[in-house]
């Protein structure tokens, strides 16, 4: 499956959890009527999630159950996936990648409210001060689909989701 099979393009919203992945990808399906495929969700709903792993403090994630799933809703295009990880997805699924960022003391503030402490919310701030997530999206994707997205404000927040609307669009006229 190639970009040159798809009608409409699969994004990619991914980053560090707590920069607004969700935020924007719910805004942007109800925009522009693109199904949002909230990963882990989808692995919960499948049961794509096997035994607890006490170090991340999260089940562990059955890449390959959850990828056989997920094929067959990638095929047509026109999806929004969002999850704080990227490298696992076969490249060919994806047309554009948004790495959203946030600062240091914004994400500190929006994990602790989302009662992350100790390990957990600290292996998250290093997770975006070491931009992680940028980096394993560069590695995995040609660098022309990859676009990184500042998220702090509610200002930055609208202007994302037009940017990624107006992406669309583009891809469109350059790609129908
Ligand atoms: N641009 C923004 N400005 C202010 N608050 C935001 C912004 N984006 C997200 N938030 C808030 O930050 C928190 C985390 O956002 P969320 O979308 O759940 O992140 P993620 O899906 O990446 O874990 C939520 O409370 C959300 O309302």
């Amino acid at each position: 499956m190639t970009a040159k099979h798809r009608n409409l393009p699969n994004i990619l919203i991914t980053g560090t959890p707590g920069v607004g992945k969700s935020t924007i990808s719910k805004l942007l399906s109800e925009r522009i009527k693109y199904p949002w495929r909230e990963v882990s969700k989808l692995a919960e709903e499948y049961s794509c999630l096997d035994e607890y792993d006490p170090e991340y403090q999260c089940p562990f994630l059955n890449e390959d159950k959850l990828l056989d799933i997920m094929e067959g809703m990638m095929a047509k295009g026109g999806n929004i996936v969002d999850y704080h990880g990227c490298e696992f997805f076969p490249e060919r699924w994806f047309d554009g990648v948004f790495v959203i960022r946030a600062n240091n003391t914004t994400l500190y503030d929006r994990l602790s409210a989302r009662g992350y402490t100790g390990k957990k919310l600290e292996d998250n701030i290093q997770c975006e001060i070491f931009e992680t997530l940028l980096e394993e999206a560069q590695s995995s994707y040609k660098p022309e689909i990859v676009q990184e997205l500042q998220n702090n404000t509610e200002e930055q927040l609208h202007s994302n989701v037009e940017g990624i609307v107006q992406w669309i669009e583009r891809w469109k006229e350059d790609n129908i």
